[in-house]
C-alpha cells in the first residue's frame, strides 16, 4: 500500500480548503500548530513569517524528535496539487461543500460563525474562543464526511491567529458522539477502509497536538471513538447524568482499540485502570469516569457549556507560549509513535477490519443495536 499520509490528506483537503480561501473565508495567516503553519506557509504561498513554536526555544537539543513540519510539510508536488479539487470527499459530499455557501460571517465583529453540513463553529472573537458543535444525526457517528468537514473547520481555526481555544461539544444533548461510524467499517473495500482510517488518524493527530486549548463539553454519551475525541482535549467537563456513559468499549464490538487510542487513555487514567477498561470494554457512568480521571469535572446538564467556557478562561490566563511548549513536551512522544508508523497502522487496520470474523462481529453489533430499540 502506498504511503500517502499527512501531506496526502492535506492535499485532498487542500482542494476544498483552497476553495474557501479563494472566497476569502479562510484567513491566510499562518496557523499555530505545525500542521497549520505548514499549510499556510507553504501550501498557500504565504510568507513563512513565524518560526515553529518551540524551535527557537528548545534549539537543537530539544529531545522530542522530528518536528511536526518535517512530517507534514507539503512537497512541491503537493503544492501543485493544492489547486485541484480535493478528491478526499466522496463525490456527493464534495459537490455539496463546493455548492453550499457554508460560511456565514456576521457583521458584528465580536462573533463569527460558520458551518457546513455536519459541523457548526461559533467563534467569539472577543474571547478568542471557538465552539465546535458536531451535528451528524442521529448519533454523531464519526463518518468520513463528518471527519472531513471537521478537519476543514479545524484547519480554519488553526489558521486564525485570534483563536486561542476550542470547546468541543455536540449539537444533540444526550449524545456527544457514538464513535467511529460502524457503517464505514462494514462491507466496504480496502481502498475505502484506507481512506477512512487516514481521516481518523488525521483527526486524532490534529486535535491531540493542537496548540490551542481544547476543552470537551461532553453533553451526552461518548463511547469508543467519541471517548477518543474527548480524550484529545486538555480538559473534560461532563454532564452529570447517570444515563450517559463514556469509555473505550471496542472489545464489546469484537474489535481492538489501536495502540494510540490505548496510549491516549493510559496518559489520562494510567496503566492499570486502562488495562481493565480496555480489556473489559468498560463504559463508565459520569461519576465513575470522574473517579478514575477519565473526565475532570461533572456539572448539571445545563451548565456544561458555561463551565467549559469558564475553565477555558482560566487556561487562557496562562502565558500561551509556555503552556503550548509544555503541552507539546507532554504529548509529542505519544503522537510521534503514530507519526512514525502511520502506514503500518493503516495496513493493520485494513487487514483487521477486512477479516470475515470481524465483519461478522460488526454486523451482529449493528443488528443488536437495532433490536434493542424494538
Ligand atoms: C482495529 C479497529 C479499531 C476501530 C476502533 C473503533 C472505534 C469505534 O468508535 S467503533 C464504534 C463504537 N460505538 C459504539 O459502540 C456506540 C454504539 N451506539 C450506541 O451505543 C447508541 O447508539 C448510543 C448510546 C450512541 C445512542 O443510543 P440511542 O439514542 O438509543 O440511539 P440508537 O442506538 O437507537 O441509534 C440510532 C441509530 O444510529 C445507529 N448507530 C449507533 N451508533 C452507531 C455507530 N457508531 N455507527 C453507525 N451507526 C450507529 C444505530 O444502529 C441506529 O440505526 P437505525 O437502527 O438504522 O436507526
Amino acid at each position: 500500500m502506498a504511503l500517502r499520509t499527512v501531506s496526502a490528506l492535506k492535499r485532498r483537503l487542500g482542494g476544498a480548503g483552497l476553495g474557501l480561501l479563494r472566497s476569502g473565508q479562510i484567513s491566510s495567516a499562518a496557523g499555530r500548530s505545525g500542521a497549520g503553519r505548514a499549510r499556510a506557509g507553504r501550501g498557500r504561498g504565504v510568507a513563512w513569517t513565524r518560526p515553529r513554536l518551540g524551535e527557537e526555544q528548545l534549539g537543537p537539543t530539544c529531545p522530542v524528535g522530528p518536528t511536526w513540519e518535517s512530517v507534514s510539510r507539503p512537497s512541491s508536488t503537493d503544492r501543485k496539487c493544492l489547486g485541484r479539487a480535493g478528491n478526499f470527499l466522496p463525490c456527493a459530499a464534495q459537490h455539496r461543500l463546493e455548492k453550499t455557501p457554508s460560511y456565514i460571517d456576521y457583521p458584528a465583529t465580536a462573533r463569527r460563525s460558520f458551518s457546513n453540513h455536519r459541523v457548526i463553529v461559533d467563534m467569539d472573537q472577543s474571547l478568542g474562543v471557538a465552539t465546535i458543535k458536531i451535528k451528524n444525526p442521529p448519533v454523531n457517528s464519526l463518518s468520513l464526511e463528518l471527519l472531513t468537514e471537521f478537519l476543514i473547520g479545524w484547519e480554519k481555526l488553526e489558521n486564525d491567529k485570534s483563536c486561542k481555544g476550542v470547546i468541543l461539544t455536540s449539537n444533540y444533548p444526550k449524545i456527544f458522539s457514538a464513535g467511529l461510524d460502524i457503517l464505514e467499517m462494514c462491507g466496504k473495500n480496502a481502498a475505502h477502509y484506507t481512506e477512512y482510517w487516514k481521516a481518523v488518524q488525521e483527526l486524532w493527530l490534529k486535535l491531540y497536538m493542537s496548540n490551542m486549548v481544547v476543552i470537551a463539553a461532553i453533553n451526552g454519551s461518548s463511547p469508543a471513538g467519541g471517548c477518543l475525541l474527548a480524550l484529545t482535549s486538555d480538559y473534560r467537563v461532563m454532564a452529570d447524568n447517570p444515563k450517559y456513559t463514556i469509555g473505550l468499549n471496542e472489545t464489546l464490538l469484537g474489535i481492538v482499540a489501536p495502540f494510540w487510542f490505548k496510549d491516549n487513555l493510559v496518559n489520562t487514567i494510567g496503566n492499570r485502570a486502562s488495562e481493565q477498561a480496555l480489556q473489559l470494554g468498560l463504559l463508565f457512568s459520569p461519576a465513575e469516569a470522574l473517579k478514575i480521571g477519565l473526565v475532570d469535572q461533572l456539572v448539571p446538564e445545563d451548565k456544561v457549556q458555561s463551565t467549559a467556557l469558564s475553565v477555558m478562561s482560566q487556561w487562557l490566563k496562562i502565558p500561551d507560549h509556555a503552556r503550548q511548549l509544555t503541552k507539546t513536551m507532554m504529548r509529542k512522544p505519544t503522537a510521534d509513535l503514530l507519526l512514525k508508523q502511520r502506514e503500518a497502522d493503516i495496513d493493520n487496520f485494513v487487514r483487521f477490519i477486512s477479516r470475515d470474523g470481524i465483519q461478522k462481529s460488526l454486523h451482529m453489533y449493528l443488528k443488536a443495536l437495532k433490536e434493542r430499540k424494538e
